[in-house]
């Protein structure tokens, strides 16, 4: 895997909270009309990531033929979906909300339309209000070689005030 996306090598350490979703249980959708993960997000990409260990968590997405971009295999952006999504998700189990500044994606290699996207993520650390994370992505089929993985830069922000900001804008 090649990226160019500097993660700092002095994070401080992030912090499972308490009431967090269970290991093993779904992450709750954070907005049911997300196209990430909501349930009413009638062509969304309806992700259901399950709480592991920490601060990690995974999903499959079914790489089906509405997701596709080129011939036969995902497109990019959908994949960048999934990924800030599965990464957003992830950062709720440390009961803050953050928001993407920063999203890098590494395309290893095409991913065909049919396959079982299997999603790791993580959050690797903080500094200050910048969440560090990362996501890996396999054939859930034929687990190998990444096909491809991403990093993220979030901002920890006030959901209230950030939101009543953001759609108070003309
Ligand atoms: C109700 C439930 C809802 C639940 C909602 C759950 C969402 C999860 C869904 C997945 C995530 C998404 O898709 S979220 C949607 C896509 N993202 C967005 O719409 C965000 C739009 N951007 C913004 O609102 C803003 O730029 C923010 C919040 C990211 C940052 O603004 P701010 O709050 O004023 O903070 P600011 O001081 O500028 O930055 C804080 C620190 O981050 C750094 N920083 C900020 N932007 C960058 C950047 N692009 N590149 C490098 N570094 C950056 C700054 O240098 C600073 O570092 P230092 O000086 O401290 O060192």
């Amino acid at each position: 895997m090649k990226t160019t996306f500097v993660v700092p090598d002095d994070l401080e350490p992030a912090r499972r909270a308490d009431d967090a979703t269970a290991v093993g249980d779904v992450i709750p959708p954070h907005n049911k009309r997300c196209f990430g993960c909501g349930p009413d997000a009638m062509q969304g990409l309806h992700l259901q990531a399950i709480a592991g260990e920490g601060l990690t968590a995974t999903a499959v997405l079914e790489v089906e033929r509405r997701f596709a971009g080129g011939p036969g295999v995902i497109h990019g952006g959908i994949l960048a979906s999934a990924f800030d999504e599965m990464m957003g998700l992830t950062n709720m189990l440390m009961g803050t909300i953050a928001v993407t500044a920063v999203l890098d994606v590494d395309y290893a290699a095409p991913i065909q339309v049919g396959t079982s996207l299997r999603m790791d993520a993580r959050v690797l650390g903080l500094r200050g209000r910048k969440v560090y994370s990362e996501v890996v992505a396999y054939d859930a089929a034929t687990p190998g070689d990444p096909l491809a993985g991403g990093h993220g830069l979030f901002v920890v922000v006030d959901p209230v005030d950030h939101f009543t900001r953001a759609n108070a804008r003309p």
